[in-house]
């Protein structure tokens, strides 16, 4: 049976660090595997009609969480879908009841690797500091219990393409449904984090 088949309808959440890749390979990922796809980034600045940074500067990191919590809420009620979130949607531990609807999949990127990628980007407000590659490393550090809740890690060196991300997470679904139970009311019993 294809991943698809055994994925029966099953949401893909991808979490990561900022620049792991989360919007670039989800959007391969949903066409593999014929899935609508979401960005929760997109999705917010659609819904506030403003760039994440102006909500940032604007509204502040709070109201920001605030949207990023109610858009996944929402997201929830779908099936069939590769949701690409945003890089600190796992440190909400409320966020977590909804993640555990689908499969979770951490990108998991080196610090060294996300700099490169992000060093001339001024679009991740978190990062406009003065030493963004050490910001990067704390964020981690910080984050790293979290993002190890999820159900399957993904570790992406600097050469994977996003198809070749794409690829092994197509080829790791069947193992990783086999050690996922679901109890009968559809949602997983995954341990919160
Ligand atoms: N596997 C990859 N190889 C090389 N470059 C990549 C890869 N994946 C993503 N990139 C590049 O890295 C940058 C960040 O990628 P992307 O926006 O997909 O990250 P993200 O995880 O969605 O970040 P954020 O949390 O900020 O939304 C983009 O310029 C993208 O083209
Ligand atoms: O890691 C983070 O906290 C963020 C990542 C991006 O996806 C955006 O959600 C925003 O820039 C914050
Ligand atoms: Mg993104």
């Amino acid at each position: 049976m294809s991943a698809k088949d055994l994925l029966q309808g099953l949401n893909i959440y991808l979490v990561g660090m900022m620049g792991s890749g989360k919007s670039t390979t989800g959007t391969h990922l949903a066409r593999q595997l014929r899935y609508r796809y979401f960005d929760t980034d997109s999705l917010i600045e659609q819904v506030a009609g403003q760039s994440v940074s102006e909500i940032f500067a604007q509204e502040g990191e709070a109201t920001f969480r605030k949207l990023e919590s109610q858009v996944l809420s929402q997201l929830s009620a779908y099936q069939r879908s590769v949701i690409s979130t945003g890089g600190g949607i796992v440190v909400d531990l409320n966020n977590w009841s909804f993640l555990r609807y689908g499969l979770v999949i951490w990108l998991d990127v080196t610090p060294a690797v996300l700099i490169q990628r992000l060093q001339d980007d001024e679009s991740r407000p978190l990062l406009q500091t003065d030493d963004p590659l050490k910001t990067l490393q704390e964020i981690l550090e910080e984050r790293r219990s979290r993002y190890e809740q999820a159900d399957l890690r993904i570790e992406v060196a600097s050469g994977d393409s996003p198809e070749s991300v794409s690829d092994r997470i197509i080829a790791a679904i069947p193992e990783v449904l086999k050690t996922r139970s679901t109890p009968p009311d559809g949602r997983t019993n995954g341990t919160n984090p």
